[in-house]
C-alpha cells in the first residue's frame, strides 16, 4: 500500500498480462457475519483482507466467534449454541456492509452494544433500518444525530406477527441486514419483510440470498417488494466457502483494458477469479464497458478485455443495478466520442463521499466539462488532447475515487496525474497501485530522480527518504557491486579467477531489493553481510570485469519500473540515467562528512578517529575526482546542494521542492 501523501501516476500507455483480484467485499462481509451466526466451523477461502473486512473479524472476535485468518483463508467458529458477548463497544471504519448488517444481526439477538465508525460513517444514513428494527421490537437507540449511528443497542421484544415494512430507496443495505438477521428469529413463524417504496441497488439482494441459500436458510419472495424467511430457518454452515473476485475491483481493469494502446502483438489483459458466473452484479459492468466499446471475452471465472471501440462510444445509461462500477464509467466517459449521462444514481450522494458531487469536481480538473442533477450526472470530455489538464486529485477518504482517478493516467496527452491520499484505497483493496503497475506499460521513460556525491555525503539517507515520501523505489547503486561478490561467493564462483560470462550473467539477474534502510538479496537482509572487508575485496574484484559493469548498468536501468525510481551513486547522473528529470549533486565539506562517518562507525562500536578519517576522505575525493575513467563530477544539468549546515529533513523538503517545480501540476 502507499502510505504517502500523494501518488504521482506517469502517463500510462497499455495494460497486458493476467492479474487474479482481492476478494468481494460485499461477499467476504457476508459471508464472516453468516459464518458467526451458525453453528460449527466455516473455512473461508479467499477472503478479502482490507480495512472493510478486517472491522467485520475485529468485530465478531469482541463478540465471542472464534476467528483465525492465515494468509487468504479464515477459520470462523460461529456463535450458534454458544453465548453471545452480551456487551460490547464495535468500531465499524466505513464499512457499510458491517455497520448495517450488524445493526441488525445484534437488535434481533439482543444485548449491551455501542456501533460506531469514522466520522464519514456517522454521516451515512441508517434510518430506514432503525425503524424496520424498532417496528418488529427492537430497541436501537441514536447517541449521535438521528437517522445515523453512532447506535445503541438493547434487548428486544420480538413481535414477528406482522410483515416487516423496510425502506430500500436508499440504500439496499437495510433490506439485506434483515435478511441476514432475521433466520435468527424464524424458528417458530414465518418472518415477513415487505419493501415500502422502490428498492435500489437490486442486485445486491440477490447476493445477499444466494448466499443465505448457500448457509441453509431459502427466503421465498415475491419480485422485489416481499420476502418470507419460512418458519424452522436454520443457518448451517457449508463447512468451506469461497470468495470470488471482487467484481467492482475488476472494474477498474476491465477500464484500463479499454483504454489500452493496442499492438506489439498484445492480447489484453486477463482477469481472474471472477467472470460471468458471478453472483455479484457488479459484473454487469462488462455490458456497460462493452456498449462503450471495450471487447470483452469471458468465461466462468476470468474476463479478457482489449480495446475496441476508439474513442470509446458516450453512452446514457440507467446505472442503479452498479452503484459501484458507475464510478468508473464516469471515467471512461473521458476517453468517448461525446457526453456520457450515468442516471439514477441517487445512492452516490450517501457513500464513502458525496460522489457526484466529488466526481464532478475532480473530472473537471482533468479538464472534462460535467453537469450535476440530484441523481445524475453528465460528462463532456475534453474536446482534444490539448484540452487534458494535469490535476492533483483529491479523494475524500474514497477508494473508488482514488482508483477511478489512477484511469486518467491513460490520456492521450502524456500527462501525469497525481492521487492524493492514495491509501484510501485499503477499504476495498490495499494494493490496488502496486497491481496496476505490474500490468502497465508507462507512455515514456518513468521520472528518475539522481542523487550523485561523494562518499559520506549523505546521499543515501537523502535519497531513500525522498524515495519513501514518493512512494517511488529506491536503487543504492554503491551497494550493487558488493552485493554480486556476496551472491557470486554463495552460488560458489570463483572470484580469484573469475569466470566472466557466468558472473555477468549472474549480476544481470541479481535479485535485489532496497526498502525501509534494508538491502535484500532475494528476501535476505544483507546489509552487514556486505559490509565486512572480505565483501570489500569480492566488490573490487568483480567490479574490474567489464561484462559484470555492462550487465550492473543493465541492471540499474531496469529499476526505473513505475511508478518511478530515486537513484544514489556516483554516476546516476552521468552515465547510468543521463535523462533523468532531476539530478541533485549533494557535497558537504570534509570536516562535516568525518564526522559524520565518525559518529556511525562509534555507534556500531567500530574505534575511529576523527582525523584520520578526514585524511582519508579528502584523498579518496581527490582520486575520485581525478581519475581518467568516469571522475566523479556533477552532471552539467545537476543542481547542486551543499548539506554542510541542512538538517535530513531540510534536504528531503529541498529536493522535493525542486521536484514538484518539475511537476505539470500544483497541489489542490
Ligand atoms: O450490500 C452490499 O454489499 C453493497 C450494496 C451497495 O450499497 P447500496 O445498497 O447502499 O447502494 C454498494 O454500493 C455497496 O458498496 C455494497
Ligand atoms: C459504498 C461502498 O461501500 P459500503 O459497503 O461501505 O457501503 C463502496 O464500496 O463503494
Amino acid at each position: 500500500m502507499f502510505d504517502t501523501a500523494f501518488l504521482d501516476i506517469p502517463a500510462l500507455r497499455a495494460v497486458s498480462g493476467s492479474v487474479r483480484l482481492p476478494g468481494s467485499k460485499s461477499i467476504s462481509n457476508r459471508v464472516l457475519l453468516l459464518a458467526a451466526l451458525c453453528g460449527g466451523q466455516t473455512t473461508v477461502l479467499d477472503l478479502l483482507d482490507s480495512d472493510d473486512t478486517r472491522v467485520m473479524l475485529q468485530a465478531l472476535r469482541q463478540l465471542g466467534c472464534g476467528v483465525t485468518v492465515e494468509g487468504s483463508t479464515a477459520i470462523i467458529d460461529g456463535l450458534g449454541g454458544r453465548a453471545l458477548q452480551p456487551q460490547a463497544e464495535l468500531f465499524l471504519g466505513n464499512a457499510g456492509t458491517a455497520m448495517r448488517p450488524l445493526t441488525a444481526a445484534l437488535a434481533v439477538l439482543g444485548g449491551d452494544y455501542r456501533l460506531s465508525g469514522i466520522p464519514r460513517m456517522h454521516e451515512r444514513p441508517i434510518g430506514d433500518l432503525v425503524d424496520a428494527l424498532r417496528a418488529l421490537g427492537c430497541s436501537v437507540r441514536y447517541l449521535g444525530q438521528d437517522g445515523y449511528p453512532p447506535l445503541h443497542i438493547g434487548q428486544p421484544h420480538l413481535q414477528l406477527d406482522r410483515p416487516i415494512p423496510v425502506r430500500g430507496n436508499v440504500s439496499s443495505q437495510f433490506l439485506t441486514a434483515l435478511l441476514m438477521a432475521l433466520p435468527l428469529a424464524a424458528s417458530e413463524q414465518d418472518v415477513v419483510i415487505e419493501v415500502v417504496g422502490e428498492l435500489i441497488s437490486k442486485p445486491y439482494i440477490e447476493i445477499t440470498l444466494q448466499l443465505l441459500a448457500r448457509f441453509g436458510v431459502s427466503v421465498q419472495r415475491d419480485g422485489w417488494a416481499r420476502f418470507v424467511i419460512p418458519a424452522g430457518s436454520r443457518y448451517h454452515s457449508p463447512g468451506q466457502i469461497h470468495v470470488e473476485a471482487d467484481a467492482s475491483s475488476a472494474s477498474y481493469f476491465i477500464a484500463a483494458g479499454a483504454l489500452s494502446a493496442s499492438g506489439n502483438g498484445q492480447s489484453g489483459l486477463k482477469i481472474e477469479g471472477v467472470g460471468e458466473a458471478s453472483i455479484q452484479g457488479d459484473i454487469r459492468f462488462v455490458d456497460a464497458a462493452r456498449l462503450m466499446g471495450a471487447q470483452v471475452e469471458s468465461g466462468p471465472n476470468w474476463l479478457r478485455v482489449t480495446r475496441g471501440a476508439w474513442p470509446l462510444k458516450a453512452v446514457d445509461l440507467d446505472c442503479n443495478h452498479i452503484p459501484d462500477a458507475a464510478m468508473t464509467l464516469a471515467v471512461m466517459a473521458l476517453y468517448a466520442d461525446g457526453p456520457t449521462t450515468l442516471r439514477n444514481i441517487a445512492s452516490w450522494r450517501v457513500k464513502e463521499t458525496d460522489r457526484i458531487a466529488a466526481m464532478a469536481t475532480e473530472l473537471r480538473k482533468l479538464g472534462a466539462t460535467v453537469q450535476e442533477g440530484a441523481d445524475e450526472i453528465r460528462i463532456a470530455p475534453p474536446k482534444d488532447a490539448r484540452a487534458w489538464r494535469a490535476a492533483s486529485l483529491h479523494t475524500y477518504d474514497d477508494h473508488r475515487m482514488a482508483m477511478c482517478g489512477s484511469l486518467a493516467a491513460f490520456n492521450p496527452a502524456g500527462l501525469p496525474v497525481r492521487i492524493e491520499d492514495p491509501k484510501c484505497v485499503a477499504k476495498t483493496f490495499p494494493d490496488y497501485f502496486e497491481t496496476l503497475f505490474a500490468l502497465a506499460e508507462p507512455a515514456a521513460p518513468v521520472p528518475v530522480i539522481c542523487i550523485d556525491g561523494p562518499t559520506a555525503s549523505g546521499k543515501g539517507t537523502l535519497a531513500s527518504e525522498v524515495a519513501r515520501r514518493l512512494g517511488y523505489h529506491y536503487l543504492d547503486s554503491g551497494s550493487l557491486y558488493r552485493l554480486t561478490g556476496l551472491a557470486a561467493r554463495r552460488a560458489g564462483l570463483a572470484l580469484e579467477n573469475p569466470d566472466e560470462a557466468r558472473l555477468s550473467a549472474l549480476a544481470r539477474q541479481l535479485p535485489v531489493g532496497f526498502a525501509g534502510g534494508h538491502i535484500l538479496l532475494g528476501q535476505e537482509d544483507v546489509g552487514e553481510a556486505i559490509r565486512t572487508e572480505a565483501a570489500g575485496m569480492d566488490a573490487s574484484r568483480v567490479s574490474a570485469l567489464p561484462g559484470v559493469r555492462q550487465a550492473l548498468l543493465e541492471l540499474q536501468r531496469s529499476c526505473a519500473r513505475l511508478p518511478g525510481l530515486v537513484a544514489d551513486g556516483r554516476d546516476m547522473g552521468t552515465v547510468i540515467f543521463p535523462h533523468a528529470l532531476l539530478k541533485v549533486y549533494l557535497t558537504a565539506g570534509s570536516a562535516q562528512r568525518a564526522e559524520r562517518r565518525h559518529k556511525q562507525l562509534i555507534s556500531k562500536g567500530i574505534p575511529a578517529k576523527l582525523d584520520g578519517l578526514r585524511a582519508d576522505l579528502e584523498a579518496r575525493d581527490a582520486r575520485d575526482q581525478n581519475r581518467v575513467a568516469s571522475p566523479l563530477e556533477p552532471a552539467q544539468d545537476a543542481l547542486l546542494l551543499d548539506n554542510t549546515h541542512l538538517t535530513i529533513e531540510d534536504s528531503v523538503d529541498q529536493v522535493l521542492r525542486w521536484w514538484q517545480e518539475r511537476q505539470p501540476f500544483r497541489p489542490s
